[in-house]
């Protein structure tokens, strides 16, 4: 456990951010399709991305992804056509109550062999490899993306293409959106528009070099913090105003409704928290494209002690722990007063606190995250702080470097 407490000072610093996880995921598994012939930069240094690197050069029939949902749902789609392989994908004890019946099925109706070695409708999965032959399905868009992401990466493969028909609310579209503009930047004309995304059969792909975009979802704790300390800015690098990730929505979001805003010079990203912004009585967002920043934006309220309502966030039950109730669980520890809904957090208003409170972190990298800011507000102890690992392992010491002081207690 750590303790944290309030900078004394204002902040005017600069931090170099790792490459976003959701693109190096992609690309990893894009470049493993394509023997390789794509040199990336800035790839992210992430658990999760290694997981994935580990998991594209294993060689043995068990693979254990721990956390990593994103490698889970890409890998069950890239292992189910290494014609002849079989393989074990298995995960922690989280991931084996993380759903991936959607994906499993529009594979296997696809041609592929997989199976449930414990529970119907979770991993642990075996994986048979073989070539799937039909070129079209219908999939439910209502759940998580990243199934259709998995059934995208592999489609280059398939020898008739593949078309994807989504069928009811189409979830996290900008994660959709970034596949196809990936798939597109290495040279594969791939197509969505209203429900249907087609794919071509991609025999080759050009050798090239494609630098990473840093995580946005990552900055959004800067941004948090920046909107809680006058007086502040802080630069972060390597961020672009034309982003592939929809997370980049920050500028608006942090700018609308919390006075930080936002420039950009030769891929660093300044972030400066505006004394003469007038602060919202109340913050309304539905954030249904942007489940990763959910957490963050819930604790920035607490921090500037605002009411909001916050919807579309039915994905967040089902990510790296129940999101809504962790979220409500620690924010009340600050006073909040939370509600919330299969898809909604509301705060309606605050009652005092007194002591340093002590939060949980759920094996949630975000929860440890996104309650870091508020120690400019009190005094904070955050229960098992290396969650931070699953996607910014250097997160602590980058507080560290903006002047925190953190023990170990
Ligand atoms: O495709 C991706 O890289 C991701 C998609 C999102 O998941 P859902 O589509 O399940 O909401 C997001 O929450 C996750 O962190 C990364
Ligand atoms: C939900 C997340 O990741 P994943 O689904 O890849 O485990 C996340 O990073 O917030």
């Amino acid at each position: 456990m750590i303790e944290i407490s309030a900078l004394k000072s204002p902040i005017n610093n600069q931090l170099a951010i790792t490459g976003s996880k959701s693109e190096s995921n992609r690309l990893l598994l894009l470049n493993q399709l394509f023997e390789n012939v794509l040199k990336l930069e800035n790839v992210s240094n992430s658990e999760d991305s290694q997981l994935m690197q580990k998991a594209l050069a294993n060689k043995t029939d068990l693979i254990d992804i721990h956390h990593a949902g994103t490698a889970m749902r890409f890998l069950t789609a890239y292992f189910s056509i290494q014609e002849g392989k079989k393989v074990t994908l298995t995960g922690s004890e989280r991931m084996k109550q993380r759903p991936i019946k959607v994906l499993v099925d529009a594979l296997n109706e696809l041609g592929a062999e997989i199976s449930y070695q414990e529970n119907e409708g979770y991993p642990p999965l075996s994986i048979f490899g073989k070539k799937l032959n039909k070129k079209s399905i219908t999939i439910p868009s209502n759940i998580s993306s990243q199934y259709i992401t998995a059934l995208c990466l592999i489609g280059t493969k398939l020898k008739n293409g593949l078309t994807i028909n989504l069928d009811g609310k189409i979830i996290s579209v900008p994660y959709i959106q970034m596949t196809i503009q990936l798939l597109n930047k290495v040279g594969i004309e791939a197509k969505f528009e209203g429900n249907t995304i087609q794919i071509p059969f991609t025999e080759n792909i050009k050798v090239q070099t494609l630098q990473v975009e840093s995580d946005w979802s990552s900055a959004s704790y800067y941004y948090s913090l920046i909107a809680l300390s006058k007086n502040s800015q802080i630069k972060i690098s390597t961020y672009f105003e034309d982003s592939l990730q929809g997370d980049s929505s920050l500028q608006h979001i942090y700018a609308d409704n919390f006075g930080v805003t936002s420039s950009f010079e030769n891929g660093i990203l300044k972030l400066k928290n505006d004394e003469n912004f007038i602060p919202k009585p109340f913050v309304e967002l539905n954030l249904i494209n942007t489940p990763d920043i959910a957490q963050t934006i819930a604790a920035t309220c607490v921090g500037l002690k605002m009411k909001c309502n916050l919807t579309g966030l039915e994905t967040l039950k089902i990510k790296e722990t129940d999101r809504l109730v962790a979220l409500k669980n620690e924010l009340e520890k600050f006073g909040a007063i939370v509600i919330i809904t299969n898809d909604s957090l509301m705060i309606d208003g605050y009652h005092d606190f007194q002591k340093i409170p002590t939060l949980a972190t759920y094996n949630d990298h975000r929860m440890a995250m996104c309650m870091a800011p508020l120690a400019q507000i009190h005094s904070i102890r955050i229960e098992n702080e290396m969650v931070v690992e699953k996607s910014y392992p250097t997160f602590w010491e980058d507080w560290k470097q903006l002047g925190f002081e953190i023990k170990s207690i």
